[in-house]
């Protein structure tokens, strides 16, 4: 089984509704984000997935998380659902999962890393 897996950052405020202690006050993270397709089957050039097929749907991503207030997009919004480490990894995984839409793939995880020592991973069954 391979692993082909790519990273990225993107700067962006938030803030955690209801949280006992510093971290319901507005602040901001460079968040690294790692998202990683697994499979067998390699392609005549010996890949599993063009890194380049990776970069461009997180770039879109990055794209519309970078330099905003996390709390203000729509997944995380008046649903209440909290910008955490987790929801956000949950998010991207499931945005990567129809951006890529992969066949005798998968995607094997997102992880969202809200500092170099902390992070969250989201991946399905
Ligand atoms: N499981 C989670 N725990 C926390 C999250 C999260 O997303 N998932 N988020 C936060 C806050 O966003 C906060 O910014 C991070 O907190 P912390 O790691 O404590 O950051 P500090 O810079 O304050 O670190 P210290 O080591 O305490 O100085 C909190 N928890
Ligand atoms: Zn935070």
């Amino acid at each position: 089984m391979f692993q082909v897996c790519v990273r990225a950052h993107f700067d962006a405020a938030h803030y955690i509704r209801d949280y006992d202690g510093d971290c319901s006050n507005l602040h901001g993270h460079r968040w690294d984000i790692e998202v990683c397709v697994s499979g067998e089957k390699l392609d005549h050039l010996g890949m599993l997935i063009d890194f380049k097929d990776i970069k461009q749907a997180i770039r879109s991503e990055v794209k519309l998380l970078d330099h905003c207030l996390l709390n203000d997009l729509t997944p995380f919004g008046a649903s209440g659902v909290n910008p955490t480490a987790e929801n956000l990894a949950r998010y991207l995984y499931l945005e990567f999962k129809e951006a890529l839409s992969l066949q005798e793939k998968r995607l094997a995880w997102v992880k969202v890393f809200e500092s170099p020592d902390t992070w969250a991973i989201y991946e399905e069954d």
